[in-house]
């Protein structure tokens, strides 16, 4: 689908502005109160007996920050990070190289863990479990596999399609964590300690403005926030103000509800092809031309949470509120 300023998709312009906003450590780390507490336990007991984390996984629609938790754990373990990510590794030895290069107690990243394909997901059975991993030498009738020790490490990995994951990759995990949407008050916490480091000035009414129309995720907030500051730095006199920001966001044409292209799309394809629903998960992928999964792992969780798609046993309905949301009538 089309790129837009309100897709919560990775964009160019976001790799660098993430990593200067990224948080390093659990306590800047804002919202996810359930996740951030465990984590803190689990963290202070490893470095207590001077082991490695767990393999930890992180699932959760886009740029909710499961990238930077993996950060933060090896920041806080100590140690440091190897970032990879599922497509990027092709073959089992690549996988093997990775594994053997790691020093003891290093954190590995995997990014789309989900994609990593089926042979190279194998490497990483025994070595998660027993810090080995197996490699064959020599070629056809004197083939013979050996045992290699690896350092003990800790696997994290991150997932939006947490139900493309096998069942022996996901059991291999000892902490499980899903990453929720931020509600706007920790949006507006999280907009005012990145205007912080922008060095811009914002006030209260506009970081939550900003906020309520992030749909519910930092990477949207961080964006909205640079392009916001674009606007009252060449119209205003630097200031982030409640009208600036809704002036902004206006001509960016951000949902005031923070709807990105893709909500809006499945939305309306619902309303005008299938009179408000109910439509079969498949029949309404096909209608829009994504993959039924995505729509079910990235797009819905948001618009379920938020009153807009029913979930029933026929298929997705789309509320009244959704239809007065585009000033619609059933
Ligand atoms: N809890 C948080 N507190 C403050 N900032 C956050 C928080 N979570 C995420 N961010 C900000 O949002 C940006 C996106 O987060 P991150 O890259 O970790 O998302 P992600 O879940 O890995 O996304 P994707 O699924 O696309 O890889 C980060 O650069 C960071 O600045
Ligand atoms: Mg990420």
């Amino acid at each position: 689908m089309e790129k837009r300023v309100i897709s919560t998709q990775l964009q160019d312009e976001d790799i660098k502005i993430e990593t200067n906003l990224r948080p390093q450590t659990l306590d800047e780390y804002i919202g996810q109160k359930k996740t951030k507490e465990k984590l803190k336990v689990y963290i202070e007991a490893a470095k207590q007996r001077e082991e490695p984390l767990d393999h930890v996984l992180f699932y959760g629609p886009p740029g909710l920050g499961k990238t930077t938790l993996a950060g933060i754990i090896a920041n806080e373990m100590g140690t440091h990070i190897k970032i990879t990510s599922g497509p990027a590794i092709g073959k089992p030895g690549e996988m093997a190289a990775i594994l053997s290069n790691l020093q003891e107690g290093d954190v590995l990243f995997v990014d789309e863990i989900h994609r990593l394909n089926r042979q190279v997901e194998e490497v990483l059975y025994p070595a998660m479990e027993d810090y080995v991993i197996d490699i064959m030498i020599g070629k056809g009738a004197t083939a013979r596999s050996i045992r290699l020790d690896l350092p003990k490490f800790t696997l994290v990995g991150a997932t939006t399609r947490a139900g493309l994951l096998s069942a022996p990759l996901r059991d291999r995990f000892g902490v499980v964590h899903h990453l929720e949407f931020y509600n706007v008050e920790e949006l507006t916490t999280i907009i005012e300690h990145s205007a912080h480091k922008l060095e811009v000035e914002i006030e209260p009414d506009g970081a939550y403005e900003l906020a309520r129309r992030s749909r519910g995720t930092p990477r949207l907030a961080n964006r909205l926030l640079k392009r916001v500051r674009d606007f009252a730095q060449v119209k205003y006199d630097g200031v982030i103000t409640r009208e600036v920001a809704s002036f902004a966001l206006d001509l960016l044409e951000v949902d005031k509800l923070g709807l990105d292209q893709n909500d809006r799309n499945i939305l309306l394809t619902i309303m005008e092809k299938f009179s408000g629903g109910p439509v079969g998960l498949d029949t309404l992928a096909a209608a829009i031309g994504e993959d039924g999964g995505t729509i079910e792992d990235v797009y819905e969780p948001y618009l379920v949470k938020n009153g807009f798609i029913n979930r029933t046993p026929k298929g997705r309905v789309v509320t009244d509120l959704a239809y007065r949301h585009f000033g619609m009538t059933r």
